[in-house]
């Protein structure tokens, strides 16, 4: 990689532990953090559940896609919510100052981590299970990740440390840290 990205953006399932890993990151290499769920559930002054209760998962996803594309972040660990890759538009600003890692983990691992798929937010038409999910979703995942770190098997800190393995061989750490 040539160009130094500014920031650390993690994308992928919910329960890929893009929030817990994230935070992990961000402290270990001395950087700020930011959750988009909660800057949204900042923003609209409500949680994302009530926001697809009130207003419908394509609504959720507008309204990510438009925090997305505004976001102004540089020295930051980014942790996306899963459904971040339906915009273009946004993962094209995410990549403006950011490199975009993949967190991949298998469909059993996140069918054991996400117990609260009800209560979530999840941005899903009505009814879609977590599998059909997955499977709508591994392509657009792969389309965006300049890198994949495999994070199923191993506990966050491990995940963490991979991550920073990752970008440290291909010389795409965030620029103060060069
Ligand atoms: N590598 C990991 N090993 C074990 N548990 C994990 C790992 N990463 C995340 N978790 C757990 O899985 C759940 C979902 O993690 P979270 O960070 O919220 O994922 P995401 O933000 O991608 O939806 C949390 O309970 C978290 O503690
Ligand atoms: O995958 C999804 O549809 C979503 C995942 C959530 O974030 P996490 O991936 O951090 O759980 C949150 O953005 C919202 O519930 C939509
Ligand atoms: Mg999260």
């Amino acid at each position: 990689m040539t160009r130094r990205p500014s920031n650390i953006v993690l994308i992928g399932m919910p329960g890929a532990g893009k929030t817990t890993v994230g935070a992990l990151l961000a402290r270990r290499l001395g950087l700020a953090f930011a959750d988009t769920d909660r800057l949204i559930e900042h923003r609209e002054g409500q949680t994302l559940q009530q926001i697809v209760d009130t207003h419908g998962y394509q609504t959720l996803r507008a309204i990510e896609a438009r925090v997305l594309t505004q976001l102004d972040c540089r020295g930051d660990v980014i942790a996306t919510g899963g459904s971040a890759v339906y915009s273009d538009a946004a993962m094209t600003a995410l990549q403006r100052h950011g490199v975009i890692v993949h967190l991949q983990v298998d469909l059993e691992t996140i069918l054991s981590r996400v117990q609260d798929a009800a209560t979530r937010g999840l941005a899903r038409a009505p009814g879609q299970s977590l599998t059909a999910l997955f499977a709508e979703r591994e392509a657009l995942y792969a389309h965006y990740a300049e890198f994949s770190v495999d994070a199923s098997g191993d506990d966050q800190f491990a995940v963490a440390d991979r991550v920073i393995a990752t970008l440290t061989r291909a010389h795409a750490l965030p620029s103060p840290l060069a």
